[in-house]
């Protein structure tokens, strides 16, 4: 397969067909070529690494600044990941209504776009951030683009494996942009990020697995089997549990609530596994294991910032005062 699919191609997609839209249709496909509700889980762990790293005394306006420039970053990559594969995604129920296969938006318009939020991106990061955070940002999206949707997703069994090192370098983006540097906790929420991938994603594909299985994207459910996928989404989710506790200790980033946090979320995510691995033909298990994915990191970066916060610090001291008093 070549790269220069994303300017030319022979595909048997309705992208040419003459569709008059409003201003405000137009926005919308835009945004949907984005696909804002990705975007929005990866900005929520670029925060709660952004609260780490400063230890919750984080400036509001580089919050804001580095929020917009990963939005526009994990945007550009998904907009070109939607341009590569327009194909497939004609071809799949799920994805056939999307602005590039459903002739909404013109392949090349869709580049532009994609240019200028690159461009956007990386001045924004590199003028009121770091290079290092412009850069880190700019990695996420080849690997996305390269590494995954263009040499694994077609063509290999783990491609979200490995492609799921993009997913995790937001949270990289955040803690460069605050410290300028990389710390083992950063690495430590890149790992986190990396084992869920997996879980989250093979759950959503065994249950789509004849879409893939019809456009030949070898997704492991479709080459190996449910009952494999199970038992290696078991596998993730077990492991992740002890690398959510890292930050804890012996990294001593987090507080005592954190690590409560991280044991319920983890108890109930490797629960959800267990149950899927018991009866991987069971769909409601895989849907449910994939709604649970999300909820599970939203939370835990939400758990990360609320323990981060100065006021959760002098609460839990006052608690352990009170504790100590009684004893
Ligand atoms: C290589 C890694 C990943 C793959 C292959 C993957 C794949 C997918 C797919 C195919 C969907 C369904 C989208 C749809 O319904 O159109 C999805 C949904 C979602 N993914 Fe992932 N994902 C990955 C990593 C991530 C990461 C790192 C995040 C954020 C931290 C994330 C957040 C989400 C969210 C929030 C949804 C629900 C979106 C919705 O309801 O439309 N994903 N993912
Ligand atoms: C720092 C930075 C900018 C990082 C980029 C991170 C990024 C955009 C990750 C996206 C992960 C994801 C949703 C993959 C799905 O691709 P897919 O092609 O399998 O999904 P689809 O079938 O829904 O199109």
């Amino acid at each position: 397969m070549k790269l220069n699919r994303v300017f030319t191609s022979t595909l048997t997609f309705n992208s040419t067909t003459p569709y008059h839209q409003t201003t405000w249709e137009v926005i919308q496909s835009y945004v949907q070529l984005t696909k804002p509700r990705i975007i929005l889980l990866l900005l929520i762990t670029m925060v709660a690494s952004m609260g780490m790293a400063a230890k919750g005394h984080v400036d509001p306006w580089l919050v804001l600044i580095t929020l917009v420039s990963g939005a526009c970053a994990a945007g550009a990559a998904n907009t070109i990941n939607c341009l590569y594969d327009r194909d497939i995604d004609f071809a799949m129920e799920r994805t056939r209504h999307r602005p590039l296969p459903s002739g909404r938006i013109e392949p090349h318009d869709a580049l532009l776009f994609a240019i200028a939020l690159i461009v956007i991106s990386f001045t924004l990061l590199a003028v009121f951030a770091n290079l290092l955070s412009a850069s880190l940002a700019m990695i996420g999206i080849l690997v996305y683009v390269l590494v995954y949707t263009h040499w694994l997703k077609r063509h290999h069994s783990q491609n979200i494996v490995i492609g799921g090192v993009a997913g995790a370098i937001p949270p990289l983006v955040g803690w460069a942009a605050v410290t300028g540097d990389l710390s083992w906790a950063a690495w430590c929420l890149f790992v986190i990020v990396f084992l869920w991938t997996p879980p989250h994603f093979w759950a959503l594909a065994m249950m789509i697995q004849d879409d893939y299985a019809k456009v030949n994207v070898p997704m492991l459910p479709v080459v190996a089997g449910n009952e494999t996928t199970a038992r290696q989404i078991f596998a993730y989710t077990l492991i992740l549990i002890p690398v959510t506790l890292l930050l804890g200790y012996p990294l001593d980033v987090m507080n005592l609530l954190y690590p409560l946090i991280a044991l319920v979320l983890g108890g109930i995510f490797v629960h959800k596994a267990w149950l899927l691995m018991q009866s991987p033909s069971n769909l409601e298990l895989a849907r449910s294991l994939f709604k649970y994915s999300i909820v599970y990191m939203i939370l835990l970066s939400i758990g990360i910032v609320i323990d981060c916060l100065p006021i959760t610090y002098s609460a839990l001291n006052r608690i352990s005062g009170i504790i100590n008093l009684l004893n």
